[in-house]
């Protein structure tokens, strides 16, 4: 066990029996982070729900809008991407995730704006609704019951979606999620329907019990995954726009849970720049020294090495909805893998299942964030507490 200097305490080589242990996990996780990622496939039913019982009809009365700003920070900013690639580049109208305080400069009536915040007293969530409310602009706020984003919205005179104030906001994403998408719903921008829903749901149930605690490692792909992480770099590419949410989203959990330091994006951009990093001195470098038949009682401390996690949309895109034809999205995947293979760099993939685009996302998102859990516990940390986060706010006085 190891003190850091301002009192954080982990082990800096990850230990695999405590995630054989599901007393030793539980003993790490006293904050319940586990369980709160487990009630994924039960965010989306009661979100959808608590959804229904907002009067979103009063957006519909003004028709199409000409832009929809999303604004929250963190994972409720991130409900800006989701939102961005389920409505794909058909979309009829801009969608524009903004993850700085108020809006940008050219928002007026003619836009919508939703304003996300878990806590509901993000200052970004909090300027933005403030903002659009100044300007005429139509508001949706989604957040914690009484809290002060649900006042401006009553100031405002706009729906209100409330978000049970249950886990931290990283494992709220779900519960943010489904609000902004059914919003968009209701303005016409996307397609997703009851049975998309309830199919996604049952996607995070079913996820959720491969990855219970009391699965062992073997037969586990979140514990798998994660030990397979341990103590490298991991870099996460998505094959496509969806995958590629599911990529950052990853960043996010793993940096916040785990606090490992991750290289996440879309592969499209990464093949013509950051794919570089595959030879060098965390990638074909070291890999090169690897020597599988020396004696580990003699061995020198293990390397630190890069450690590719590719998420495949698997190819259940119909053509014509997306940026890119399909073929050419799995034709690079393809081609990472080979070159990973090439410098010796190890790479999982997570290949998406499902017929809507966010049974897909969900797909992609659920053993990775079980994954980031197992990290931060297989080290001795609690994946609840991130003090440094505290910290920041405080020295910020923020
Ligand atoms: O959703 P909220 O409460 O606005 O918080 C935004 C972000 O700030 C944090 O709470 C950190 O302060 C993140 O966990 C979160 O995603």
């Amino acid at each position: 066990m190891m003190e850091g200097t301002a009192g954080v305490s982990g082990r800096r080589v990850a230990d695999e029996s405590i995630l054989d242990d599901p007393e030793a996990v539980a003993a790490h996780d006293p904050g319940g982070m586990l369980r709160f990622t487990a009630s994924a496939g039960a965010q989306v039913r009661e979100s959808a729900a608590l959804a229904a019982e907002a009067n979103l009809a009063l957006l519909e009365d003004e028709g199409r809008p000409r832009a929809v700003v999303i604004a929250g920070i963190g994972t409720a900013g991130r409900t800006g991407d989701v939102l961005a690639t389920v409505a794909g580049p058909r979309c009829p109208v801009p969608v524009i995730p903004h993850r700085s305080a108020g809006v940008p400069g050219w928002v007026g009536a003619a836009d919508v704006v939703i304003a996300v915040s878990a806590s509901g007293r993000s200052p970004e969530a909090l300027g933005a609704a403030e903002a659009a409310h100044r300007r005429g602009a139509r508001l949706v706020a989604v957040g914690a019951p009484d809290s002060q984003l649900q006042s401006v919205a009553e100031r405002a005179r706009a729906p209100f979606i409330p978000v049970p104030r249950r886990a931290p906001a990283r494992a709220s994403l779900w519960a943010l999620t489904v609000p902004v998408l059914l919003a968009a719903r209701t303005l016409g921008l996307v397609k997703v329907n009851e049975a998309d829903l309830a199919e996604t749901a049952a996607r995070l149930d079913a996820d959720a019990d491969r990855c219970r605690s009391t699965a062992e490692s073997f037969v586990n792909p979140a514990k798998s995954l994660a030990l397979g992480l341990a103590g490298s770099i991991p870099i996460v590419w998505g094959s496509s726009p969806l995958a590629t949410v599911a990529a950052r989203r990853f960043g996010d959990t793993l940096s916040a849970n785990a606090r490992y330091p991750v290289v996440a994006g879309a592969l499209g951009e990464a093949g013509r720049g950051r794919v570089g990093l595959l030879d060098g001195v965390f990638g074909g470098l070291v890999e090169s020294t690897r020597d599988i038949f020396a004696d580990p009682g003699e061995a020198e401390p293990d390397p630190t090495r890069l450690r590719l996690v590719l998420l495949r949309d698997g190819g259940l895109n119909a053509d014509d909805d997306t940026d890119e034809p399909l073929a050419v999205e799995e034709r690079r995947a393809d081609a990472v893998q080979t070159l990973a293979e090439r410098r010796g760099v190890r790479c999982d993939v997570v290949t998406a299942e499902g017929g809507s685009a966010l049974e897909r996302l969900a797909s992609l998102v659920a053993v990775p964030d079980f994954a980031s859990v197992y990290l931060a516990l297989a080290h001795g940390l609690d994946p609840m507490a991130v003090p440094a986060v505290t910290e920041m706010k405080e020295l910020s006085n923020q």
